[in-house]
């Protein structure tokens, strides 16, 4: 059964790119996300975390101005983890963790919203999955610099054994994912690929999101 909301979200998938103010190497975020959207990135995730991370009003402002950008392309603005900004903000849709606010109370709440959830477990998956979920972040595939709790590197074998064991909701990879290595990833059974620094801290970021566009259309 092909399921329309399942293919719309397919379509956003293949190159997320994925950003706060840390990740940016100091450069101004708003103008690392125009270059990159002008790249061809397909899906935007403001994720502000890591010890100088903004807080309280400064974040608030900086999400806004991203996700006018994100209008201005026609690009989902997606928030991290942070529900209430999410709302407050009125996002496109929010990612969290196992350990953040349960999918099954943000799918009552945001209802007709993007969901997404990250996954470790085949039953980390089934269990977003009844909550609602719109797609699955899986990973680290790759050792990242992004994430100082990142679980252990999975490799794209995690990717090939949910879609084994029948996992049809749609999947992003996420962690150390390079231009170089995007095509692997899709070759498990992603539908897109989920990028941080590879983007963020590039001398071009333009092309870089261009180099991933190549690398992850079918
Ligand atoms: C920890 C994360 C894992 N996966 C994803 C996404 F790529 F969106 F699925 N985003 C996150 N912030
Ligand atoms: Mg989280």
């Amino acid at each position: 059964m092909v399921d329309k909301r399942t293919e719309q979200i397919k379509e956003l998938l293949p190159v997320y790119f994925i950003m706060g103010s840390s990740n940016c190497n100091g450069r101004n975020p708003v103008d690392v996300l125009e270059e990159a959207i002008a790249g061809g990135i397909t899906l935007f995730q403001f994720r502000e975390k890591g010890e100088s991370a903004l807080t309280g009003k400064e974040k608030v402002r900086l999400a806004e101005r991203l996700q006018k950008v994100c209008q201005e392309n026609h690009i989902p603005f997606i928030v991290n983890d942070d529900f209430e900004l999410a709302i407050e903000l009125d996002a496109d849709g929010i990612h969290v963790g196992q350990d953040d606010l349960a999918a099954v109370i943000i799918r009552e709440k945001f209802s007709n919203k993007i969901l997404g959830v990250s996954a470790h477990t085949i039953e980390e998956a089934e269990q977003a999955i009844k909550d609602g979920a719109d797609y699955l972040g899986l990973g680290p595939i790759y050792p990242t610099r992004s994430k100082d709790d990142a679980e252990e590197v999975a490799g794209t074998e995690i990717i090939k054994r949910f879609r084994d064991h029948g996992i049809t909701l749609p999947i992003v990879g996420i962690g150390g994912i390079s231009p170089e290595s995007a095509e692997q990833v899709i070759q498990a059974g992603a539908d897109g690929v989920a990028v941080i620094s590879s983007i963020a801290s590039s001398s071009d970021v333009e092309e870089t999101a261009k180099s991933f566009l190549r690398a992850t259309s079918k």
